[in-house]
């Protein structure tokens, strides 16, 4: 048995083929875990199962192989201990702002009395600055807007854990910014349990207390746990002053960009106990990375190159 949080245990997704036969694996292997109160960030090109991992934690799809377990207990099907934010924002368009984040609350309440989940959605709502806008209809809001209501119902129902699928993907840059800062401000309030897909570096670097690197599918496989290592005061206009950012962001970009298809075929790079990953702090410079021995067997590996900002 585990002790971590949540835990997830040589998790694997083969999907079908046009002929019936079982398809080659997307991911296999894929260990790792999460801690309560941590925020994780999961990065890997298109097609290495991202989703179908959020999925199968969210209890939405079943794995071919492997076990989810958090607390104590195995996921098996959807739950309202996790919530799901999706890209595209999902809303009922016929419900107001209050009255989809009401929806989610009465669903996990349902004996509460109307003025209290008035009163808990309003709160969740301000949380997200859209205190102003409860009555208004789903049509009535820009995307930024919505995708905020998203985030506000899944926040209202208190899941244990919060599971988002690039939230921000659809968004402009300046709205995205906005909301991730509002995103920070509410989990580092909340302490709230999150596991998150994005394809934005910076956005992992400023959000995440680790981020899981996937390599390329199919047969995708975690190729490395990078933790964060800069103080979780970060805020998004100081963290580049920081030195661990570039060090962080490079070591990311240059995995990405070099590294990620090597471990098809086990390559060279692959070959690692699947069970623990290599864990890594590219943040720290060389004389502290000795001081935190690193957790895996593997040390972590050289960058090939220093990809330029
Ligand atoms: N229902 C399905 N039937 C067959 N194949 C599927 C199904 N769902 C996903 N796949 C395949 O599984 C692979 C992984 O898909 P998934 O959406 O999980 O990847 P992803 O890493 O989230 O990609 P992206 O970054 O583009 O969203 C893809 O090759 C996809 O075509």
């Amino acid at each position: 048995m585990t002790n971590h949080y949540l835990s997830v245990e040589g998790l694997k997704k083969a999907y079908p083929t046009s002929d019936g036969k079982i398809g080659t694996p997307v991911f296999e292997d894929i260990h790792f875990s999460i801690e309560k109160g941590e925020f994780v960030c999961i990065i890997g090109h298109s097609g290495c199962g991202k989703t179908t991992i959020l999925n199968v934690l969210a209890g939405l799809e079943e794995a071919s192989g492997g076990v989810v377990i958090m607390n104590g207990r195995e996921v098996k099907g959807p739950s309202l201990d996790r919530g799901v934010v999706f890209q595209s924002h999902a809303l009922m368009p016929w419900m107001s702002v209050l009255g989809n984040v009401a929806f989610a609350v009465k669903s996990k309440w349902p004996d509460w009395s109307k003025a209290k989940i008035a009163a808990h959605c309003t709160e969740y709502l301000e949380m997200v600055g859209l205190g102003h806008a409860i009555h208004k209809q789903p049509a009535e809001l820009s995307g930024g807007m919505k995708q905020r209501v998203g985030i506000a119902r899944a926040f209202a129902i208190q899941p244990k854990m919060l599971l988002l699928d690039e939230p921000f993907g659809a968004l402009d840059a300046l709205t995205r910014g906005t909301i991730q800062d509002e995103l920070l401000k509410v989990v580092q309030a909340t302490h709230q349990t999150v596991f998150m897909i994005t394809h934005d570096v910076d956005e992992a670097i400023l959000l995440a207390d680790k981020v899981i690197l996937m390599s390329n599918g199919p047969l995708a496989k975690v190729a490395e746990i990078v933790e964060i290592t800069m103080p979780r005061t970060r805020t998004r206009a100081e963290m580049h002053h920081d030195p661990q950012y570039y060090r962080i962001r490079n070591h990311l970009v240059d995995f990405l960009v070099n590294r990620s298809k090597d471990y098809a075929g086990g390559g060279e790079l692959a070959q690692y106990d699947p069970k623990h990953p290599p864990v890594v702090r590219p943040g720290l410079a060389e004389e502290q990375q000795g001081a935190l021995a690193p957790e895996s067997a593997r040390p972590a590996p050289q960058l090939k190159k220093v990809v330029n900002q």
